[in-house]
């Protein structure tokens, strides 16, 4: 990974030197760990900085409710965990621990303490606390995740129900989602994200996980995959539904070629590797999705990262073992679930009863992997920066 925090974060700069940062939540992984902050906006500022006053803010925007309302911007930032540090100097540049006492907003007792989920909660907690005085809060990984999920699916909560919750981050989980706060871990597997990431580069050598997707861009797959018509001669196999183009083995060609080691392109290696890993998630969910009679999959965690091959590649696992029954659907923001789900546990807004529309993504079930199909749907009520405007309760 280039450095250690996404775009968003320079962005969000520019929005932070002239706005307040109000509260913030962390998800610390196995592999990244995921901020999400709530800055307010400019023209909400408190009497004296140029816009209008704190009290006019919440005149405007209150209505007939008793509690102010700040308007912002929630904000979106990763970091490598091995890099942990860099998250908590990040933490530390920014104050955003402090946000509560700064610019007027009254400071509560528990200023010091952050909602965080994900292991890292636990094994981080102390580094926190001796470093920048910080309690973490900690949040259920999986009620984090579920929670995050149904905030960020805000479409009719009627036709919402019930889903398979899949979120790919270093290892996978499976969830049954009947309602808020009503689930179930019913599955998961292994061989995840980082089962991608450490595969690819021991393979590879990549030295970044953008790279190593990159690569897996520019290769072809059926230089190392045995598919069905290498076995078959040419032909497919129809009588058991698999065309001559199926993947009958990955990695199975590079055993029957008789071709150096060195003669395999990483690139092709990375693509063999993305749609191994891909596909088998693919299988496995909707697998689960049979076993609880669930019709729609949503697909989170980094893993995915708004990555149209990745996503396309699990649509057609999905679409191709459910014979077109089962939908794989993605939403933005998908690695940040946990993070976005903590931040709403969080009892210093009530940012749960102020729920901002967020586009969720439907991909179209092709059997081909048509990436360019899907880049039109990428767009969502995000800013350019991935960060989203809302609003939140501050009494
Ligand atoms: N820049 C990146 N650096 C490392 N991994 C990345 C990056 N971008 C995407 N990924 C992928 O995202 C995965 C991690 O996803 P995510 O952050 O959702 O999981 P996690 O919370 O770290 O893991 P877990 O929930 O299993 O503890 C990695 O394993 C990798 O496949
Ligand atoms: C252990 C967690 C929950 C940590 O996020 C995740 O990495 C995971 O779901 N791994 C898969 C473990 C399994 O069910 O086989």
């Amino acid at each position: 990974m280039d450095s250690n925090i996404v775009g968003a974060t320079e962005c969000s700069d520019r929005h932070e030197s002239a706005s307040q940062i109000y509260d913030l939540a962390l998800d610390i992984g196995g592999s990244l760990a995921k901020l999400v902050y709530f800055t307010k906006d400019n023209n909400h500022c408190v009497d004296g900085e140029g816009g209008v006053s704190h009290k006019a803010a919440l005149e405007m925007c209150n209505g007939s409710r008793s509690y102010p309302v700040l308007k912002g911007r929630l904000n979106f930032v990763k970091f490598e965990t091995s890099k942990i540090v860099d998250c908590l100097e990040f933490i530390q540049s920014k104050k955003i621990h402090f946000g509560n006492q700064h610019q007027g907003v009254p400071a509560n007792s528990s200023n010091n303490d952050i909602k965080a989920t994900g292991g890292g909660a636990y094994k981080y907690a102390d580094l926190f606390k001796e470093r920048l005085g910080i309690s973490l809060d900690k949040e259920d990984e999986m009620d984090s995740l579920v929670a995050g999920a149904n905030f960020l699916l805000k479409i009719d909560h009627n036709d919402l129900y019930p889903y398979l919750l899949v979120n790919i981050g270093s290892g996978v989980s499976m969830i049954k989602v009947e309602g808020d706060g009503k689930f179930q871990r019913v599955s998961g597997t292994s061989v995840g994200g980082g089962t991608f990431w450490g595969l690819g580069r021991l393979l590879t050598k990549c030295t970044s996980f953008d790279e190593l997707l990159e690569l897996s861009h520019r290769g072809n797959n059926r230089v190392i995959d045995m598919l069905v018509r290498d076995i078959y001669g040419g032909l497919e196999y129809s009588k058991i539904g698999l065309t001559s183009t199926a993947i009958a083995s990955s990695f199975g060609k590079a055993v029957s070629d008789s071709k150096e080691l060195e003669e395999y392109k990483p690139e092709d290696i990375a693509r063999s590797l993305l749609r191994m890993i891909s596909n088998n998630i693919g299988q496995i969910s909707y697998l689960n999705a049979l076993r609880y009679g669930l019709k729609r999959i949503f697909f989170g965690g980094f893993f995915i990262g708004g990555h149209a091959y990745t996503m396309d590649t699990i649509s057609v696992a999905v679409n191709f073992w459910s014979k077109g029954e089962a939908k794989a659907m993605f939403l933005q923001h998908e690695g940040f679930l946990g993070a976005m789900g903590a931040f709403m546990s969080s009892e210093k807004h009530g940012l749960k009863e102020l729920m901002v529309n967020q586009a969720v993504q439907q991909f179209p079930n092709s059997v081909c992997g048509a990436v360019n199909k899907i880049h039109g749907l990428l767009n969502g009520e995000s800013n350019d920066d991935g960060s989203i405007d809302c609003s939140v309760y501050t009494g």
